[in-house]
């Protein structure tokens, strides 16, 4: 079998790092696509140490010609692209009577406009290659904040809500092109990103550093934070053939927090 491509966007750490790593060991060749080169070569050289095929390149995903580059960098250095990873994403806390315009054109356009950005720059890509019949992938990062909203994170979790419209638009609009487009929608997982939640949280409303982690891991079943690689497991099913008849679904991936 012929290698297969991904890109995974904001895959200098975190997440996106954990995807890379598990479809790195699924046999894909990985575009480490990220804001902060630094992480992104460090994540591409750690790939290629371990005899994968890994490149790195910089770029914000609130922007256009971004994906553009990525896709070219997939082109250019591996062939071709097969999945295309829209994991990229920030995050604001804040009450509902502070979100000012300026939080929401950053925030929509990191994590809307990226993936809407994402989305068309793989959609071109895909309909430029011979594939037949093979399934191509776009797969895009929600949220269990992307089903129900929490409060202090409006803003954000209407981005979540936001990407779950476009997979589903989007999923039903290139079916026909032999595209699928599906979501994960992690809960609380262990990353920088939560560090910084539980930091600002702190600062609205008193108490120690961790005391937020701790009081919303409270609710997850399994009774575990999760970690990255419980993400990856998921999304490594996604970029699978497993996987193909399945488009315009955004799954909770959280350890029980949401049974909806
Ligand atoms: N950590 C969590 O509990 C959850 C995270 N998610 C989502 O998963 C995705 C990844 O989250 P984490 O790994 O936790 O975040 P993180 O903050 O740890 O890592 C985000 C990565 O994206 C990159 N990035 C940020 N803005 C960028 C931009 N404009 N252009 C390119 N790269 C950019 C950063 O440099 C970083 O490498 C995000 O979309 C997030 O909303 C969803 C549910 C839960
Ligand atoms: C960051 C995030 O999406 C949650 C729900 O914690």
């Amino acid at each position: 079998m012929s290698n297969r491509v991904a890109v995974i966007t904001g895959s200098g750490r975190g997440i996106g790092k954990g995807i890379a790593e598990q479809l790195a060991s699924d046999g894909y060749d990985i575009v480490i696509a990220d804001y902060d080169l630094k992480t992104a070569q460090e994540t591409a050289e750690e790939l290629k140490s371990k005899g994968y095929k890994a490149v790195a390149v910089q770029g914000d995903v609130s922007n256009v010609q971004a994906h553009k580059d990525f896709v070219k960098a997939a082109v250019d250095n591996f062939g071709r692209l097969d999945t295309y990873v829209n994991n990229a994403g920030i995050c604001q806390v804040q009450p509902i009577a502070e979100i000012t315009k300026e939080d929401l054109d950053k925030i929509f356009g990191i994590n809307v406009y990226g993936t809407l950005f994402g989305i068309q720059a793989a959609h071109e890509q895909f309909l430029k290659q011979d594939d037949g019949d093979k399934i191509r992938k776009i797969i895009n990062a929600s949220s269990i904040a992307g089903h129900q909203a929490f409060d202090i994170l409006g803003a954000y979790s209407s981005t979540k809500f936001a990407v779950r419209a476009l997979t589903q638009a989007s999923a039903k609009e290139f079916a026909k092109e032999h595209i699928t487009v599906n979501s994960y929608c992690p809960g609380i997982v262990l990353t920088p990103m939560w560090d910084l939640i539980d930091a600002e949280m702190v600062k609205l409303n008193g108490g120690e550093i961790g005391s937020y982690l701790k009081k919303y891991s409270e609710s997850i079943s399994l009774g575990r934070g999760e970690t990255p690689q419980d993400v990856a497991n998921f999304v490594s099913y996604l970029a699978s053939d497993k996987s193909d008849y399945m488009t315009g679904q955004s799954v909770q991936i959280d350890g029980g927090i949401q049974f909806i």
